[in-house]
């Protein structure tokens, strides 16, 4: 038997939603450079969910379908105003996911039609409850969805309360199209497991909320941001990153298991980082984020994955820190329910073995003698 630690470079099964070939990122064989130029992220949804790019009239009726869907249903924003206060919104997202689906009649529901509405569904949903929670932990009501708008400009509107600026739509639908999909990263995956038993699209969805949460993939950008404030300036941070790296401190928002030669996304967040921070006048974000890349670049040849800049993308938005995951989860739900789709298509169950390396021949003891 053979063993590769944290499955490294293990290729686990085929996928035609999203290729990571020399560095280069596709979904649907489409770089992931022109997509972020040009596209908008519900074509990106679509692109993901039918592999090939939506004609106007397809895109029209996922657009609608999105629209009329992204209402929670009143018990779940009841759940939500129960939990405890202080709690983070990666796992109210998690538990309120779960919740949806109690609430869901075509939740245990396995044909593919309907799978394709709970994805539309959930894709939908879940930045209404992200900003659910975030106005009802300030004592403020939930903001109804509007059907006509798109999904960015709808969680700024449903998060705030007022008109986003075109140039926050903007902003916030180019970093949802980076973050929609990457293959077999770990969220993708275990919501893959999940359902290859073939549970439901909710319990396989629930999967990817709580390994997205960790701070070795998603949970790194709220990492990124906090270390941000930390440094506080840009002449602390050659001592701080000195002092992280010597002590073997992994900084957040650097390094990738498949990407050694930098993150294809990055170059996109930075400069998106750039041109909003000078805006908001806070450049020095940006100034601070550039040294420490230098410095770990320099210093580990580590460079930024997409988490690093991202980080003061969303400062220079204006939102609050805990919510980068569940934002990360707003796009990368796309991804999530295009894998269960196509697992679904195709499924066998996941089942890997362990090299076993404990004890052998060892016998009962009663418990008075051990
Ligand atoms: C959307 C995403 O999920 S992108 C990833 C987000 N996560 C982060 O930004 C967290 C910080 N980065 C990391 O922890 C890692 O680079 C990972 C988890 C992303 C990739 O990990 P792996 O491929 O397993 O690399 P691994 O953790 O084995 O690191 C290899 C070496 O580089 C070092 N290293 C890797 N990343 C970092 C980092 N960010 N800072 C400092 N050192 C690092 C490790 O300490 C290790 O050093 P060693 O060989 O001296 O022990
Ligand atoms: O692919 C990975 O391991 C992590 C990542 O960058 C992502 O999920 O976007």
């Amino acid at each position: 038997m053979t063993t590769t630690r944290g499955l490294e470079g293990v290729v686990a099964a085929q996928s035609a939603i999203c290729s990571i070939v020399d560095g280069v990122l596709c979904y649907g064989g489409i770089n992931v450079d022109e997509l972020a130029e040009n596209a908008t992220f519900e074509e990106v949804i679509y692109l993901l969910w039918h592999g090939v790019l939506p004609k106007r009239e397809q895109l029209d009726e996922l657009k609608k379908d999105l629209g009329i869907n992204a209402v929670v249903p009143k018990e779940v924003i009841d759940a939500i105003r129960s939990y405890p206060a202080g709690v983070h919104p990666m796992s109210v997202l998690r538990t309120a996911v779960s919740t949806l689906a109690l609430y869901d009649v075509e939740a245990q529901d396995m044909s593919k039609e309907a799978n394709y509405r709970k994805s539309i569904r959930l894709m939908v949903q879940t930045p209404t409850i992200i900003a659910a929670y975030a106005r009802i932990r300030k004592g403020l009501e939930p903001v109804q969805p509007n059907p006509e708008y798109c999904v960015a400009k709808n969680f700024l509107y449903m998060l705030n309360g007022t008109e986003p600026t075109d140039t926050a739509v903007k902003a916030f639908d180019t970093a949802l199209i980076l973050h929609a999909d990457h293959e077999f990263n770990a969220s993708t995956f275990a919501a893959r497991v999940t359902v290859a038993t073939l549970t439901d699209i909710y319990s396989g969805v629930v999967s990817a909320i709580g390994t997205l949460k960790g701070p070795l993939h998603g949970g790194a950008n709220e990492q990124v941001a906090a270390m941000l404030g930390e440094i506080g300036s840009v002449e602390n941070v050659e001592p701080f990153i000195h002092n992280a790296l010597e002590n073997k401190v992994k900084i957040m928002g650097f390094g990738h298991r498949v990407y050694k030669d930098g993150d294809p996304r990055a170059k996109w967040l930075r400069q998106m980082s750039k041109e909003l921070t000078t805006q908001i006048g806070r450049s020095e974000l940006y100034e601070m984020s550039v040294k420490i890349e230098e410095l770990v670049t320099g210093e580990k040849g580590l460079k930024p994955n997409v988490d690093f800049y991202s980080a003061s993308v969303y400062i220079a938005l204006g939102l609050e820190t805990d919510l980068y995951t569940p934002i990360f989860a707003i796009s990368r739900m796309s991804g999530w329910t295009a894998h269960i789709m196509e697992q679904f298509e195709n499924n066998r169950l996941i089942r890997p073995r362990a090299d076993y390396i404990g004890p052998v021949n060892q016998h009962y003891v009663p418990i008075d003698q051990r």
